[in-house]
Order: C-alpha cells, then sequence, then structure tokens
C-alpha cells in the first residue's frame, strides 16, 4: 500500500522502517528539510536513531501536500502537543484534493486544557469526507528497539469496526507483533498515562530510593492508570495487557525512556525546561501529568501517585513531602476499585 509517515522523529522514523521491511511504498514527512536530506542521502536520522541504517526505499520528503497526494494510509508520528495542528492541515490538504484516507496515530499523551484522548483530537479535526476510520498503534516499542527489528508486540484500536484489523494487517511482520483491541479508551489512557508513572520511576530511581519503592509506584501506578481509565469507560483488562502493564514495563525500567530519564534528570537537580531541552525528545509524561491530575479532579478519582507528581513537577513540594504524602495517606484496601470496576465490566459482558 501507499503510506505517508508524519513526523521523521525516532519513532515515524522506525516505523517507515516496518512498513518497508512489509513492502509498502513509504514516504516519510519531515518538516525539517536538513532531516530529511540526510533520510534521502546518508540513510540515517542521527539526532533521533542512533547507529540505525534506514533501508533506501524509506522516501523522505518535505512537501506535505505531495505527501499526502501519495497516501492511502497516514501514520500521525508527532507528539500530541502538535497533533491538532498537524491534523489541521493534513485534513486541509485531503479535503482540496477530495481524498479519502485511514489515519492511524502513534502518540501518547492527553492534551493539555482539553484532556483529549489523541483520536478524539483528530476527530474534532476532521470528517467523514477525508477518513475513513482513525485508529492508534500502542504498546511497549521504544523506537531504537524496532528500529534494529528487535521483536516488538503492539496493539491497534480504532474508532470504527474495520481499522484496527486493516492496521494488524498492515503493520504485521515477523519481528513487529500487531494484535488488535476493541477498547480506543483503555488503549489510548494505558499508553499515554504510563509516562507519569515512567516519570516518577526514573526520579525514585535518581534518588536511590530502591528497588521496592520502584515496584510500588509500577503496581499502585497501573492500579490508579486503571482507575481513571474504567471511570472514563475502559475496559480493566486493557490495563492487563500489552498498552497498560506491557507499556509501563517497558517505560518505567528502561534507559531508552525518555519519561524515565527526565525523571533521574529532576531528581539530579535540572528544572522541568532544562530536562526537556536537553533531552531534545519529546517528554510526553510532562503536559500529561498535568492533563491526568485535571482529569483525576473531574472524575472524582483518587490518583495519589498522578497528584504528588503533579505537585513536584509544577508546585515545588519537597521530596520529603512527596515521599510523606504517598506513605502515610488514608489506609485503604488493595484491590477494592478494581473489584468494582471488574463487576461493572462482568455484567456488561453477560448482559450482551
Ligand atoms: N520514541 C518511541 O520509542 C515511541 C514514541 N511514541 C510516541 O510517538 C510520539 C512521537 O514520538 P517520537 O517520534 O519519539 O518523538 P521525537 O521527539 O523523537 O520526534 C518528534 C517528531 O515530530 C516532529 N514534529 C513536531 N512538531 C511537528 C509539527 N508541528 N509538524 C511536523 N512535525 C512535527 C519533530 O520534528 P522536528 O525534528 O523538526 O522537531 C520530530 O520529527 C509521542 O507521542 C511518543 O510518545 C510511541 C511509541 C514509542
Ligand atoms: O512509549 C515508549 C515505548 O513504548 C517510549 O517511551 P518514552 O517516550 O518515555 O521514550
Amino acid at each position: 500500500m501507499k503510506i505517508t509517515v508524519i513526523g521523521t522523529g525516532s519513532f515515524g522514523t522506525s516505523l517507515a522502517m516496518v512498513l518497508v521491511d512489509n513492502g509498502h511504498d513509504v514516504h516519510i514527512y519531515g518538516r525539517n528539510s536538513a532531516v530529511v536530506d540526510e533520510i534521502n542521502e546518508q540513510h540515517t536520522n542521527v539526532n533521533y536513531l542512533k547507529d540505525v541504517s534506514i533501508p533506501e526505499a524509506v522516501k523522505a520528503v518535505s512537501n506535505l501536500e505531495d505527501s499526502i497526494s501519495h497516501a492511502e494510509i497516514i501514520v500521525l508520528a508527532v507528539p500530541v502537543k502538535a497533533m491538532r495542528q498537524v491534523t489541521r492541515e493534513v485534513h486541509a490538504h485531503l479535503k482540496a484534493m477530495h481524498k479519502k484516507v485511514l489515519l492511524v496515530h502513534v502518540a501518547k499523551g492527553l492534551e493539555l486544557d482539553t484532556h483529549l484522548r489523541v483520536s478524539e483530537i483528530i476527530s474534532e479535526e476532521t470528517d467523514d469526507e477525508t477518513v475513513q476510520d482513525i485508529c492508534v498503534l500502542s504498546g511497549p516499542s521504544h523506537a531504537e528497539e524496532v528500529a534494529r527489528r528487535a521483536p516488538t508486540t503492539v496493539s491497534a484500536a480504532s474508532i470504527g469496526s474495520d481499522g484496527a484489523k486493516v492496521i494488524q494487517d498492515v503493520f504485521m511482520t515477523q519481528y513487529f507483533r500487531v494484535y488488535h483491541n476493541d477498547d480506543l479508551t483503555g488503549v489510548e489512557i494505558g499508553g499515554a498515562l504510563k509516562n507519569i508513572i515512567a516519570l516518577a520511576i526514573g526520579v525514585l530511581h535518581g534518588l536511590n530510593f530502591g528497588d521496592n519503592a520502584k515496584a510500588a509506584i509500577i503496581t499502585r501506578g497501573l492500579q490508579e492508570i486503571a482507575r481513571l481509565g474504567t471511570r472514563m469507560g475502559a475496559n480493566p483488562l486493557t490495563f492487563l495487557g500489552l498498552t497498560g502493564m506491557g507499556d509501563l514495563i517497558v517505560t518505567a525500567t528502561s534507559m531508552h525512556s525518555r519519561n524515565y530519564r527526565c525523571g533521574i534528570m529532576l531528581a539530579e537537580g535540572r528544572s522541568v525546561e532544562e530536562a526537556q531541552q536537553e533531552m531534545g525528545m519529546v517528554v510526553e509524561g510532562v503536559n500529561t501529568t498535568r492533563a491526568a491530575y485535571e482529569l483525576a479532579t473531574q472524575y472524582e478519582v483518587e490518583m495519589p501517585i498522578t497528584k504528588v507528581l503533579y505537585q513536584y513537577l509544577f508546585e515545588d513540594i519537597s521530596q520529603e513531602e512527596a515521599f510523606y504524602a504517598l506513605m502515610m495517606r488514608e489506609k485503604t484496601g488493595e484491590t477494592d476499585d478494581l473489584k468494582e470496576a471488574l463487576q461493572q465490566q462482568y455484567k456488561e459482558w453477560t448482559r450482551e
């Protein structure tokens, strides 16, 4: 198929490689012409993927209109904060061309202010005349490992009933296994909120709090992700899958993760702005912590780790205060909320 990836960053580049390996005719659009030239001439993208040789079949382009006229499927691989503007531009070109495509995004975060999931942003900026379906591809998939063709598993979900299965076919290769999942909300919430927990674990690592504390934050973090997710309509089981526990493990335990590394930098004394600047790549967990904290307040869901990280990032609470707030909060049962969500889900299944 003819596919255009929008975004010549780390994940966009590695996905373009997967698609070329799978026999597709792939263009990758980048706004930075130096990166576009580097991909076409050197077959590298050193600022985003070190020691990676990009197949010559990946054709980089710097003209958005041309890249869209090429595509039957468009993969949006830009950060959440750019998603609305990029989608708006893509939609305008599609409209002018009287063209309809399948859209798939791979971004992991929530929009600041609106708190929307990425498929909801895309929905707002497109219509049925330009878009067949809106899909997400998400799961434990560090770009650095995908680009060296290391075995990777992800999930696809979509607004319509067909998109996810088309995306499963399009991306699936020997080393990149794709599942489909009918829980779009759960897939997007898991992918977005794991970045908060990875950032928090990075801080713990930097402060040398130890492995017990890391296990606690990963486990309790998954609980609070599931708590908010199920209140937003997600299936609780999704959080035990690739886009929940899977992505949380890969992000909260790996030096590939920008969120984890950003947490370490914060613990070493860098400001949020300095850490993001030094990273040179997107750290979605910062904005998503703010959005999730506000959503938790709106839905009246308890998210103690998200709240403490929010205060650490934006309100300057001390490490001691953060530690005390988590360890000495009111006593609770371990599985109470999740039990309720599972009972609710079970009622839905048995009604069907
Ligand atoms: N890296 C990973 O391992 C994974 C990342 N993701 C998710 O994918 C999304 C993208 O991440 P990733 O590729 O890593 O990010 P990077 O920071 O590596 O790259 C972002 C890319 O988006 C481009 N970009 C930013 N704003 C615009 C814009 N307005 N118009 C066009 N291009 C734009 C940047 O261009 P420029 O170079 O000019 O700044 C850059 O090429 C994130 O939401 C991330 O969470 C998901 C799974 C794995
Ligand atoms: O989502 C990722 C792996 O699945 C990458 O996480 P980071 O954005 O923290 O690097």
